[in-house]
């Protein structure tokens, strides 16, 4: 169980699979073409997605689709706070924020934030310290090269094994920085860096991650990885990213971040009622 931070005690039971809303703050998001920016638009979408069955809300406010711009400190946080603020005060749930800036970080959890989610996994300028400061649950991501490039060509001698040592030697760097080892969760990062093929093979491999004995994340709702499959835009990835969490959930991945929490949590209901009959296989 993850304890967010002491603003608000919540905890994060993760013995079954939660359900991550996603929330884009940003006008180029890859799928909700940033129809939230407003903030009471915002946050009626948080309310539905509460409603809905997340357990958690991640707020971002600097897109991370493959060719997405760097965005302003000022805007991001302009984009992320007040929604913050708002969820915190008027929704009983938890919330991540998504960034890769330490400023953002310390703002958005004095803000009522209980998570960090990093797709950088801590690497920027400062962001290890602050999350050590912080001391809240931080999530860790696999990305091979950045936003801009990163889909260019993505080269692995073995994508599992190259993603696994790297989350391996990320724990150690933030024990080493002085995050409590409980409190991370680990992510492969699917579509940062990797080809379809790679990314097939991550969550075929989603089994491996739990060998450190944390939490796994898994975000694959709507990505390319589903619409280079089956030929689709984001609005007909439904079914692609309902099979995807299956699939994870079916091998003990205990988030699964979506922007479909309904249909999502539904799966994530059958998947645990069968989890109770062992088979006789
Ligand atoms: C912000 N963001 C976009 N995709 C993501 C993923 O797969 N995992 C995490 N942790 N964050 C993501």
């Amino acid at each position: 169980n993850l304890t967010a931070n002491n603003k608000h005690v919540k905890m994060l039971n993760l013995d079954q699979p939660v359900v991550m809303g996603i929330l884009n703050v940003t006008p180029d998001s890859f799928s909700d073409g940033g129809q939230y920016h407003g903030l009471d638009a915002a946050f009626q979408q948080a309310q539905k997605m509460v409603a809905d069955g997340a357990t958690i809300i991640d707020i971002g406010g600097e897109s991370t689709r493959p060719g997405a711009s760097a965005v302003s400190l000022e805007e991001e946080l302009a984009r992320v706070i007040p929604i913050i603020e708002h969820i915190s005060a008027q929704l009983d749930v938890i919330i991540s924020i998504d960034t890769s800036k330490a400023e953002v970080m310390r703002q958005a959890i004095a803000a009522g934030a209980h998570i960090i989610n990093d797709v950088r996994a801590l690497q920027a300028e400062g962001a290890l310290q602050a999350a050590a400061e912080l001391a809240v649950p931080v999530c860790i991501m696999h990305m091979q090269g950045q936003p801009s490039n990163m889909q260019d060509a993505p080269a692995y001698q073995d994508v599992t094994a190259e993603v696994v040592s790297f989350l391996e030697q990320r724990i150690l760097d933030c024990v080493d920085a002085g995050i409590k080892r409980e409190h991370i969760i680990l992510d492969p990062g699917f579509g940062f860096g990797k080809t379809l093929e790679q990314n097939y093979q991550l969550l075929a491999d989603t089994a491996l991650f739990h060998q450190f004995g944390l939490p796994v994340l898994i975000g694959v709702s709507r990505k390319s990885m589903i619409g280079n499959l089956l030929q689709c835009d984001e609005s007909q990835r439904l079914a692609g990213s309902l099979a995807c969490a299956t699939a994870a959930a079916g091998d003990g991945a205990q988030i699964l971040r979506v922007h479909d929490v309904r249909e999502t949590a539904d799966v994530l209901a059958v998947v645990a009622q069968l989890a109770k009959h062992g088979s006789n296989k």
